[in-house]
């Protein structure tokens, strides 16, 4: 399995070119891509985490975090397939605060 660091910037690159997709087309794709590496991020164990005891809170944070990334991808993806283009672009707008609270939570 590959790292999640390696998962994170998988995700980094598929972020950047859901914020700039236009079409519903190439937004569901690039979301696909977005979640396939989340799911990657979620079976890996950070770097951060080896070391700590099998009961640290931050393990739970992560799960919590990548928990939610995947659910607001999904809401985003369920946009899609109702073609609702601008409800999808809306939903992708709110992945960067998760990211963000979650870099913060962990101290990322
Ligand atoms: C689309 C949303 C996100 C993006 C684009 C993103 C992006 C990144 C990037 C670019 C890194 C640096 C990777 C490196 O240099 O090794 C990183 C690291 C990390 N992120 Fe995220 N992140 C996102 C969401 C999250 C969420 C929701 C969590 C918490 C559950 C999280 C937890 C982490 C952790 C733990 C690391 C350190 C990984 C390690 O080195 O083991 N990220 N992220």
């Amino acid at each position: 399995a590959q790292s999640v660091g390696a998962s994170m910037h998988e995700m980094a690159r598929s972020y950047r070119a859901v914020m700039q997709d236009e079409t519903l087309k190439s937004l569901g794709k690039d979301l696909s891509s977005l979640h396939d590496a989340a799911l990657k991020a979620q079976a890996g164990v950070p770097d951060f985490l080896r070391n700590k005891p099998a009961d640290d809170p931050m393990r739970q944070t992560y799960r919590d975090g990548i928990d939610k990334l995947l659910k607001q991808i999904e809401l985003a993806q369920s946009y899609v397939k109702m073609g609702q283009l601008n409800k999808a672009k809306e939903a992708a707008k709110k992945i960067a605060p998760i990211r963000n609270t979650y870099h913060r939570k962990l101290g990322i």
